[in-house]
This record gives structure tokens, sequence and C-alpha cells, in this order.
């Protein structure tokens, strides 16, 4: 199933300069876990915003699951979107615990079913002792873990990732990631990852595209990356 479809996407902050996004178009399948690789300013965060609703295009349509989330006289307000985004500095909330932050998406659901998501997250990144605590009284890596239990709670369609390790030291970068790699497995989720580092991408994706300096055209190379 196609969980993600762009197509001919167009975007520039400012009518003056050439677009950072130009004429861009992917497909991704249902669980696929994809990277995003390319220079500082190539236009891999603003991607991200695009499909989470945060910019609206000059052109082009976005689908997620088969419906039309931007584009054709549409745009789905990003709170509609059913995407879950992790950011470079986790963005958790400070004043409250780790249960209440995982829990602050689960509006929609029964209040019944909000505490069983709740348990069943922190039991799939591993953190059911450490519900009580704020984020100050965590590591990087558990924040981290924290912030992927929230935004996969409410069932997302896609799973947004921008830098996700880049707050980490080098050992621990490489045991997250390979514990994400194995999170994202296990709950079949759909996610795009960006990144600078090559070796996350080895690491964890499906395969990468990698975008060009923002003023070239037509500048996306998709590969894939064959895991020995
Ligand atoms: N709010 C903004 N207003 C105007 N230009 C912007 C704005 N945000 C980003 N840009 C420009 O758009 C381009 C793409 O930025 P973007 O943040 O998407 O790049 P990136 O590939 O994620 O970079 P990095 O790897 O450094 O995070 C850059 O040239 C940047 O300067």
């Amino acid at each position: 199933m196609t969980i993600v479809e762009i197509k001919d996407l167009t975007f520039s902050f400012s009518r003056k300069e050439n677009p950072v996004i130009n004429d861009f178009s992917f497909t991704m399948e249902k669980g696929e876990v994809v990277g995003i690789l390319g220079q500082s300013g190539s236009g891999k965060s603003t991607l991200l915003r695009l499909i989470s609703g945060l910019e609206m295009p000059l052109k082009g349509t976005i689908k997620i699951a088969g419906k039309t989330v931007v584009g054709d006289g549409i745009f789905i307000h990003p709170e509609n979107r059913e995407v879950g985004m992790v950011f470079q500095d986790y963005a958790l909330f400070p004043h409250m615990t780790v249960k209440e932050n995982i829990l602050f998406g689960l509006t929609r659901l029964p209040r019944k079913g909000r505490k069983q998501r709740v348990d069943e997250m922190l039991e799939l990144v591993q953190m059911e002792s450490f519900a009580k605590r704020y984020p100050h009284e965590l590591s990087g890596g558990q924040q981290q873990r924290v912030a992927l239990a929230r935004a996969l709670a409410p069932k997302p369609n896609v799973l947004l990732m921008d830098e996700p390790f880049s707050n980490l030291d080098a050992d621990l970068k490489e045991s997250i990631r390979e514990e994400l790699g194995i999170i994202l497995k296990k709950a079949n989720m759909s996610c795009i990852i960006v990144t600078h580092d090559r070796k996350d991408v080895e690491a964890i994706c499906d395969y990468s595209i990698v975008i060009g300096p923002s003023n070239q055209t037509n500048d996306f190379i998709q590969k894939k990356i064959h895991h020995v």
C-alpha cells in the first residue's frame, strides 16, 4: 500500500529566489524507512515541513494513505494529517512527566484506551520504569525514546524524524540507532528520516533520497541501500 505520494512539489520561501524544493516527486510504501540525505541548506527539513503541513507548496500534491492533504485546492491542517514528528531537540514538555508527555497526543481516544496505549508505548521503547520522571531527569537517549513513544502513540500513518541523533554522542548514537530500527520495524511504521550521516541511512533505512543544492533543478537521486 502506498503511504506517501508526492507529485511535482515546488516550494519557495520567496518568489524572487530559486525554489528550495523543485518539481519533487516521490512514492513510499507502508512500512518503509526512507532516509533523506543532502548538504546543509538543500531543503531536507523544508520537505518534512511540507509533508507535515507546516508549509504550503507553490504547486504539487501530497497524498497520505490515499488522502490528498495538499493540492487540488485542498489543505489539511497539520493536526489532521495523521503524521508524527520527532525533532532534533525532542521537544518534550518539560513540566510533564514521561507518561503525561505520551498521553498528550491521545485526546481522541477514549480514556480507557489512552492508558493502555501509553503502557504499550512505554513497553515498546522500554521506558516502563521511567513513567513518572520529568524530561530533565532523563539522559539524551531516554528523552529520544520518549519523543518516539509520544509520536507513535496516536498511530500516525507516517513518522517524520529530523536529525533524530544529532544530540547524542557517538557511542549512544550507534545503540539508539539500532534500537530505533527495531522499534520501527516492530510497529511496521512508515518513516522518513532526515540526516547528514550516511551511516544512519545504512543502519536503518530501506533506501535513501539525496537532495541536491537548492540552486540546481531536478536534482533528486533515489538509491537503494543494500543491507549486508
Ligand atoms: N524561514 C525561512 N525563510 C527563508 N529561507 C529559509 C527559511 N528556512 C529555511 N530557509 C532556507 O531554505 C533552504 C533550505 O533549508 P532547510 O532547513 O530545509 O535545509 P536542510 O537541508 O534541512 O539544512 P540543514 O541540513 O542545514 O538542516 C536554505 O537555503 C535555508 O536558508
